[in-house]
Order: structure tokens, then C-alpha cells, then sequence
């Protein structure tokens, strides 16, 4: 008999389900703003001229020998500065214990199993929305979920009260996930002054944080600015937890790289903290991947590749900017009864349209449109040849 007879179909993804969806469809005229990968104006993958250039300087220099479980000590020295600053005294002190991850997705499961085996019963507060793939994360850690209130649908803004009675009410000491900048799905953030008041709340309570930061330097074009509400919490004096991801702010999708790190009491506890942590890696995927590692240790430990880099990163960012523009106006010059403005407001990958399950399946059954079913866009994926199509296609389905 069969061993995996009792075995059901997985259902399909929410957001690699519509690639695969995508890809699939022949049609000429299919446009994909589902899954949050960028795309330049002519509709197509881009390698950044840094990446390039490290490869060139990395092809054929080094082994390939493992990492050590920890990763590439290079790699994490560089992206603690861009989440902790250039001149952090938690680096200088020794402070975090940080660990190279499976890109961003793997810092969050590799956080998700250290709090469940070192702080069994405790809970998760996840915002309303969230990347779906957070549930996904969490539940495997066996870490019970709770949500918190951050979308408002009738502004298409931030709840931000309804998010702070919820913080005010969870029991003190809760763990808390946040999306550091560029919010997903709704591309909604808290400004500078309602972080400041949300840190001085999770002081208050002495809440936990985790940050996942999976758009620094996406959001803004300045990865500085990008990371001020993990700094607000820093300076507070939190001890936070970050998980950071090269995918789409260097363009590193496929190479998996990323770092977790937790702020420790002193030195001595990151020591352990970061034991446990290669101790979770070792059964799980035992070491990460070298070649994506060296090529952000190649970038950003070259003062000209680095600023190389942020010129492209926010390159990148500014073409998606510019397309909200586009796209707010072309459906504006339409006559669309309803308001788009949140088109231009809200920052980061994608737009949160508003639009309808139903009105999501119209634009893919009539105009070949794919995107999530929650009517979150992906900006990255709107150019100058496919806008106006998008926006008669929205306006058709919502007027
Ligand atoms: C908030 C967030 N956190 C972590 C990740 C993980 O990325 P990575 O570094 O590759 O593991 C993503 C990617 N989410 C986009 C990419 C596709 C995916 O779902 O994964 C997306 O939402 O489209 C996020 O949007």
C-alpha cells in the first residue's frame, strides 16, 4: 500500500500561486503585478551593475567551502550597519548576536523556533494584514498567533488607534512582529512621530519587537531613512530582533541572503544567544549559502560598489514612485468615480488598491491581470507600456 496515501494537495500559495498562474497563461497582452520581484520598465528581471561587478571580482577567487553555521561573518558585520547604524555602540559593544539567514523568510522562521524553544507558550501579535507567509512561519514554530489592528479600509491608511488599544491591551511582555518600512501588503507606515509614540507603548508594556525589514531602501530610495523606526526603538533602549533580506533591495531574490539578529543584554548573552541560534541552523540547513554572502560582503565592504549600490537601490525606487504617479493619474483621466489617492500615499512595493476579490478575478479572467486576491498590486511590476491598460482594466471592473 501507498505510504502517503493519507497525503492532501497543499493548497496553492496566495503569492507564488499567482506566478505560476501567470506563467501559465499565453495570452499576449498578461501583465503580473503579483508577486513583489522587481521588474524595470521594460518589464524585465534586473541584476544591478554591483552585483555584476562583484561577481567579476569574486569569479574564481575562492573555494567552495562551507560557512561556518553562523554564515559569513563579513556578510553580517556589513548588514548590521545597515540596520543599526555605521557607528552603532550595540556593534561596537558586541551587543547582537546575528546569524547569515536563508534570505528573509529564513530569519523569521529561524526567530520563530529560537522564541518557541526559548520562550515556550509565549505568543505572536501579527498585524491585519500581514505577508501571508508570516502565518505560514509562525505556525510551523508552533508559536500561537494572535493579530493586532493596522490597516483602516475606510481611509486605506494606518489604524493607528486601533493599533495602539491593541498594544495597550496584550498582555504585558507579548511579542510584537512589525514591518520595520514598506508595509506589506498595504504599502501603509507609521510616521516618524506615531513610531515614536508606538516605542514609548511597547517600553510601557515591555513588549518585545521584531522587525522584519525585508524593503530597506525600497520604500524611501534611502536605506538610512528605511530603518528609522528600528533606530526610534534602538535609542528607546529596546532589545529588539531584525530580520533583514538582500532579495529585492539588492536584487539577490534566488540567492537566499539575509541575516537575523538579536539585541542581547551584553556580550556575554549575544555569545549564547548566537550559539542557539547556529545550534536551530544545524539540523535545519546545517550552513547557508557562500556565493550571495560574498557577494554583499564584495558591495558593501567597497566604499565605490556601496555607493554604487545605493545609487541603484534607489533607482529602483524612484521608477516604482514615479509609477504610482502614473497610475493614480491615468485612472483619474479615466473619470473613475472612486478616490485613488492612496495610490501616490502609500510607499514601498506595492499598493493596496482596495479592489475586490471579484473585481481581482475579473481582471484576470477579461484582461490577463494577475495579482494577489487581496488587491495588493505590485508596483514593481507597472511600466510605462502596461499602465494604461492596468488602469482602464481597474477602471472597468470598478466603475
Ligand atoms: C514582509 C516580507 N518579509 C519577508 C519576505 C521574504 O523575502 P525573502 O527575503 O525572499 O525570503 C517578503 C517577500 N515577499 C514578497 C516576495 C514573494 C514571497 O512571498 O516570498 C511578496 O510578498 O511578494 C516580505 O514581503
Amino acid at each position: 500500500s501507498s505510504w502517503w496515501k493519507n497525503v492532501e494537495p497543499a493548497p496553492k500559495d496566495p503569492i507564488l500561486g499567482v506566478t505560476e498562474a501567470f506563467l501559465a497563461d499565453p495570452s499576449p497582452d498578461k501583465v503580473n503585478v503579483g508577486v513583489g520581484a522587481y521588474r524595470d520598465d521594460n518589464g524585465k528581471p534586473v541584476v544591478l551593475d554591483c552585483v555584476r561587478e562583484a561577481e567579476r571580482r569574486i569569479a574564481g577567487t575562492s573555494f567552495m567551502e562551507y560557512l561556518p553555521m553562523g554564515g559569513s561573518v563579513k556578510m553580517v558585520e556589513e548588514t548590521l550597519k545597515l540596520a543599526y547604524g555605521d557607528n552603532s555602540e550595540f556593534i561596537k559593544d558586541k551587543r547582537i548576536a546575528a546569524v547569515q539567514s536563508l534570505s528573509g523568510t529564513g530569519a523569521c522562521r529561524l526567530f520563530a523556533d529560537f522564541q518557541t524553544r526559548f520562550n515556550p507558550g509565549s505568543q505572536i501579535y501579527i498585524p491585519v494584514p500581514t505577508w501571508s507567509n508570516h502565518h505560514n512561519i509562525w505556525r510551523d514554530a508552533q508559536v500561537p498567533q494572535k493579530t493586532y489592528h493596522y490597516y483602516h479600509p475606510e481611509t486605506k491608511g494606518l489604524d493607528f488607534k486601533g493599533l495602539m488599544d491593541d498594544v495597550k491591551n496584550a498582555p504585558e511582555g507579548s511579542f510584537f512582529l512589525l514591518h520595520a518600512c514598506a508595509h506589506n501588503p498595504t504599502g501603509v507606515d507609521p510616521t516618524e512621530e506615531q513610531w515614536r509614540e508606538i516605542s514609548q507603548l511597547f517600553k510601557a508594556k515591555n513588549h518585545f519587537a521584531f522587525f522584519d525589514m525585508a524593503y530597506q531602501g525600497f520604500a524611501s530610495g534611502d536605506p538610512a531613512r528605511d530603518a528609522k523606526s528600528i533606530r526610534i526603538f534602538l535609542e528607546d533602549g529596546h532589545h529588539i530582533g531584525i530580520s533583514q533580506s538582500y532579495a529585492k533591495n539588492m536584487g539577490l531574490y534566488g540567492q537566499r541572503v539575509g541575516c537575523l539578529s538579536v539585541l542581547c543584554e551584553n556580550e556575554k548573552q549575544a555569545v549564547t544567544v548566537k550559539s542557539q541560534l547556529q545550534q536551530l541552523a544545524r539540523p535545519m540547513y546545517s550552513n547557508p549559502p557562500l556565493h550571495g554572502a560574498q557577494i554583499v560582503s564584495t558591495i558593501l565592504g567597497d566604499p565605490e560598489l556601496k555607493s554604487l549600490w545605493l545609487k541603484e537601490v534607489k533607482i529602483m525606487a524612484d521608477r516604482i514612485i514615479g509609477m504610482r504617479t502614473t497610475l493614480r493619474e491615468s485612472l483619474e483621466k479615466l473619470g473613475s468615480p472612486l478616490s485613488w489617492e492612496h495610490v501616490t500615499k502609500q510607499i514601498g512595493m506595492f499598493c493596496y488598491s482596495g479592489l475586490t476579490p471579484e473585481q481581482v478575478d475579473r481582471l484576470t479572467s477579461e484582461y490577463h491581470i494577475y495579482m494577489t486576491r487581496n488587491g495588493r498590486i505590485s508596483m514593481a511590476g507597472v511600466t510605462t507600456g502596461n499602465v494604461g491598460y492596468l488602469a482602464n482594466a481597474i477602471h472597468e471592473v470598478t466603475k
